[in-house]
C-alpha cells in the first residue's frame, strides 16, 4: 500500500514512521510519503490560505497549490504505474483521495477494512481553516476517486488527526503488517460486536480477582462466557450497533462493522 498526504503540518504525521508504520515501511508492505503544501505555493510569500468569497470568518485553503501536489503525486504515481497489457479489463486506475472533513461518510472498521482489501494507492488531503476551495474537489474528480469521510460528528483544527487515525486503522489491517495478525479476529467490531474484557496476571489485584471462568480451563465455558461479554457490554454501550445489526442473525463471523 501506497499512502501520499498532502499537509502544511508534514511533522504531524511523523509519529507514524515510528509507530506500527515502522516495522510495516521497513518490509515494504506501506510506503508513506508526506509532501508540504508549502511547496506547491510559488508566491513570494508562500500563501496557503486567503479569504473566503461570500465573506464570513476564517481562511480558504487556495486550490493552486493543491492542484500542484495533486499533479506531483499523479505524475510520480503514473510513472510508478505497471505497463498495462493490451488485453487488460478496462479499470478505474483513479488512485483514491480521501478528504478528511465533518462533511464526510464517517469511517468505520467495516470501511477501513474494504480500503485495506481494496486499494494500493490511497492520497489524503487533510484540510485545515475553513476547508478546501470546492473547486479542487471539483477538479480532482477527473483525476482521483474522491472521497470525503469524517472520523466522527466533532469538528477538528485540521484533518491531519483523521489521517493518522484512517492509516493506522488500514494498515493493522493489511496482511503482514500487524505483529500478531490473529488477533485481528477476536478485536472490537467483528462479528459487528464490542470486545469483551480482558485480563493478565496477578490473578488477584487490590482485592480483585479474575473472573473465575477464565482460570476454568474449560474452553467452551470461557467462549460462552466471552460471547456473552460482547453482547451485553453492546446493549449497554452501543445500543446503535445493535439496531443496524442484520437480520441475517448474529453467528455471522465474518461480518465487518
Ligand atoms: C474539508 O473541510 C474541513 C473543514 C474543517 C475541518 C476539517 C478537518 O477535518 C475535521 O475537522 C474532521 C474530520 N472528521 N471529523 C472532523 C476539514
Amino acid at each position: 500500500m501506497r499512502y501520499d498526504v498532502v499537509t502544511i503540518f508534514p511533522e504531524y504525521l511523523e509519529p507514524l514512521r515510528l509507530s506500527l508504520l515502522g516495522k510495516a515501511q521497513e518490509s515494504g508492505l506501506v510506503q508513506l510519503n508526506l509532501h508540504n503544501l508549502r511547496d506547491f505555493a510559488f508566491d513570494r510569500h508562500k500563501t496557503v490560505d486567503d479569504t473566503p468569497y461570500g465573506g464570513g470568518a476564517g481562511m480558504v485553503m487556495k486550490a493552486e497549490p493543491w492542484g500542484l501536489a495533486l499533479d506531483s503525486i499523479l505524475n510520480s504515481a503514473l510513472s510508478n504505474q505497471p505497463a498495462v497489457t493490451a488485453d487488460a479489463e478496462p479499470h478505474d486506475a483513479r488512485p483514491l483521495l480521501i478528504v478528511p472533513s465533518p462533511a464526510g461518510k464517517v469511517f468505520n472498521q467495516a470501511k477501513a477494512y474494504e480500503l485495506a482489501e481494496q486499494e494500493h494507492h490511497i492520497v489524503f488531503a487533510p484540510a485545515r481553516y475553513e476547508g478546501i476551495d470546492e473547486r479542487v474537489l471539483n477538479w480532482a474528480e477527473d483525476h482521483f476517486r474522491v472521497m470525503p469521510v469524517s472520523l466522527g460528528d466533532y469538528v477538528l483544527y485540521g484533518g491531519e488527526v483523521a489521517v493518522m487515525a484512517m492509516i493506522e486503522a488500514v494498515t493493522r489491517l493489511i496482511p503482514g503488517a500487524m505483529g500478531n495478525p490473529e488477533s485481528l479476529d477476536e478485536e472490537s467490531h467483528t462479528g459487528g460486536l464490542l470486545e469483551y474484557p480482558v485480563y493478565t496476571k496477578p490473578s488477584v489485584w487490590r482485592e480483585r480477582e479474575v473472573p473465575a471462568v477464565l482460570l476454568s480451563g474449560n474452553h467452551a465455558a470461557i467462549a460462552r462466557w466471552r460471547r456473552d461479554q460482547q453482547i451485553e457490554r453492546t446493549f449497554a454501550r452501543r445500543f446503535d450497533m445493535i439496531e443496524t445489526y442484520p437480520e441475517d442473525g448474529w453467528d455471522k463471523k465474518d461480518r465487518k462493522l
